[in-house]
């Protein structure tokens, strides 16, 4: 149960928060979603800083108005399930604001009335931000032991999303954006805006449009549309060797599907540029580092059938598979 900001371990308001919230009260604990309380901004809409009225901070997702938002009845069942997932590794999701309001818009030069509806989220709060903004920075940069406690979050995150409810959930956009981290740097996956139940293993091809961020897309979801658990896979790879050799992944690359830094670490992280380039690390820490490459690549295989499962991953990660 959640405890309140001074930590007193009373349960915080947040555990008895309703799970339908008005608009207006998300408005309130927003301060009117000003600006000093942006978080950030990401395809779908804006996330602002809430507090609740003990103080505990929460985020707050604010679709935007030309956001593609489902029926009520799509929207309703889609948050709920999105609701019931709890795991350490997930950012928890609380509550969510769907309510129409009627607008006044300017329309051919004349003023209208119009019915709009008004789609919020509402986020357990990261206060360290996204993986995007310290992995990278060689002065922020967490040291490996914490880097391979993020990497192995991230799987534990990702296979409770493909293997700890009825039916898979395939997340489609992993990404270091949308690795947010908790004040312990414990990884938590967030962002399941294009999220969609599938049957066990299965691979269909995609009616929506592909939207996803380049460089960490698996080649048959950005060239056909075809969505998998095997998707994540490759997203998961390029992530891991992100991760493991603090490097990001070029945006200019040609293809967009990140196979330059593919191959850019294939040929240079050897063995001997592993040892060199993190020579202070004991041998266990290097075998970490080394199985964290050899895994990464292997979930980039071009042949989507070649790449591990999670399963395989995570016992992988945690030393349970033959090296
Ligand atoms: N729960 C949260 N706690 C703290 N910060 C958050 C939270 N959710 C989002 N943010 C911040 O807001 C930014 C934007 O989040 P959002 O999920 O809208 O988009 P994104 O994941 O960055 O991009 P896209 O939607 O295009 O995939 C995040 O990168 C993060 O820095």
């Amino acid at each position: 149960m959640a405890t309140d900001a001074s930590g007193g371990g009373k349960p915080s308001l947040l555990s008895t928060l309703p799970k339908q919230l008005p608009a207006d009260f998300l408005k309130e604990i927003t301060n009117g979603f000003h600006a000093d309380r942006k978080l950030g901004q990401g395809a779908f809409g804006t996330v602002y800083k809430g507090f609740l009225q003990d103080g505990q901070p929460i985020a707050v997702k604010k679709l935007s108005d030309n956001s593609p938002v489902a029926t009520d009845k799509q929207f309703k069942n889609e948050v709920g399930n999105l609701m019931a997932i709890q795991h350490e590794n997930i950012v928890r999701l609380y509550g969510y604001c769907h309510e129409a309001q009627k607008k006044v818009i300017e329309h051919n030069g004349r003023y209208i009335l119009v019915d709009v509806v008004e789609s919020m989220l509402c986020y357990e709060y990261a206060p360290k931000g996204n993986l995007d903004k310290c992995i990278f920075d060689m002065s922020s940069r967490p040291n490996w032991a914490t880097c391979f406690k993020i990497i192995k979050g991230i799987c534990q995150g990702l296979y409770f999303l493909h293997k700890g409810m009825d039916r898979p959930i395939v997340h489609l956009d992993l990404q270091p954006a949308n690795i947010l981290l908790d004040d312990n740097m414990v990884p938590k996956i967030a962002d399941f805006g294009l999220s969609r139940l599938f049957g066990e293993e299965q691979t269909r091809i995609n009616t929506i449009n592909v939207v996803g961020a380049k460089g960490y897309m698996a080649p048959e979801y950005l060239y056909r549309g075809e969505i998998s658990t095997r998707s994540d896979i490759y997203s998961l790879g390029v992530l891991i060797m992100e991760i493991a050799t603090g490097q990001k992944n070029s945006m200019n690359d040609k293809d967009m599907s990140g196979r330059d830094f593919v191959d850019q670490v294939r040929q240079t992280w050897t063995d001997e540029h592993i040892a060199s380039k993190y020579s202070s690390l004991d041998a266990d820490s290097l075998q970490q580092v080394k199985t964290c490459i050899e895994t990464g690549l292997k979930c980039v295989d071009i042949d989507q059938k070649k790449r591990p499962s999670i399963v395989e991953i995570v016992e992988k990660l945690d030393g349970r598979h033959a090296r």
